[in-house]
């Protein structure tokens, strides 16, 4: 059964990749004269906002429901807070809703999160995006100790916050995640959950970069 935001389900990405669509400055033949790019990037970025704000609730849900993993509920309340005037003004109403949600609902949020190399890796049942995120960060090829040695980690750290390990993957390695994740099991509760709520921003802004053609480096 695929999973409800794979793309298998979800219009083409082409169709929601915004900025590709307005003439982006990517390619050599429609890249502007020095005096005239700023305003050129304004205004294809602009132009994606435009588009944003055009967007019916549906629309707007199927396009944005997974920059909070499998937590559409988030874009929905979003989608009430239109116009927004660029990505950082959408990424931050994203962002205020979760922070607005009782601590019971940001705890919500992190227990929509697959675990990292665990066992809807194993089956197939990612979403697009965090199969993406979890493939780029080398998760999806590890050796039988390394994966042994996860499920160890993050079964005690479920035990021990009542939330699975969230960390940004694709700003991450798969060495680097086993001893990440030992060191965030020392911490207190109320700092992890801080800790792992920074993580859950992190990727959204990172979804969000995906799909409004945002430059990486800017982030
Ligand atoms: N557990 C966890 O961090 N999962 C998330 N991280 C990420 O980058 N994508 C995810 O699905």
């Amino acid at each position: 059964m695929p999973s409800r935001y794979c793309t298998a389900r979800r219009p083409a990405l082409s169709k929601y990749k915004l900025a590709s669509t307005v003439g982006a400055p990517h390619s050599p033949a429609c890249l502007p004269a020095r005096e005239e790019k700023a305003t050129y990037c304004l205004s294809w970025r602009t132009m994606d906002m435009e588009k944003v704000n055009a967007m019916d609730f549906g629309e707007f849900v199927e396009v944005f429901g997974n920059v909070i993993e499998r937590c559409p509920l988030v874009a929905a309340a979003v989608w009430s807070q239109r116009p927004f005037s660029d990505r950082e003004d959408l990424e931050r109403h994203f962002f205020a809703f979760i922070d607005s949600l009782p601590q019971s609902g940001r705890e919500g949020i992190l227990r929509c999160h697959p675990d990292l190399a665990g066992r809807e890796l194993q089956r197939g049942a990612l979403t697009a995006e965090s199969q993406r995120e979890q493939s780029g960060a080398g998760l999806t090829r590890l050796g039988p100790e390394e994966r042994r040695r996860l499920l160890e980690l993050n079964a005690r750290y479920r035990a021990r916050f009542g939330f699975p390990f969230v960390l940004a993957a694709r700003l991450s390695h798969r060495e680097a995640v086993p001893a990440e994740l030992a060191r965030r099991l020392q911490r207190q509760p109320a700092q992890e959950l801080r800790t792992a709520l920074d993580e859950v921003k992190k990727i959204a802004g990172l979804r969000l970069a995906d799909l409004l053609g945002a430059d990486p480096a800017r982030l």
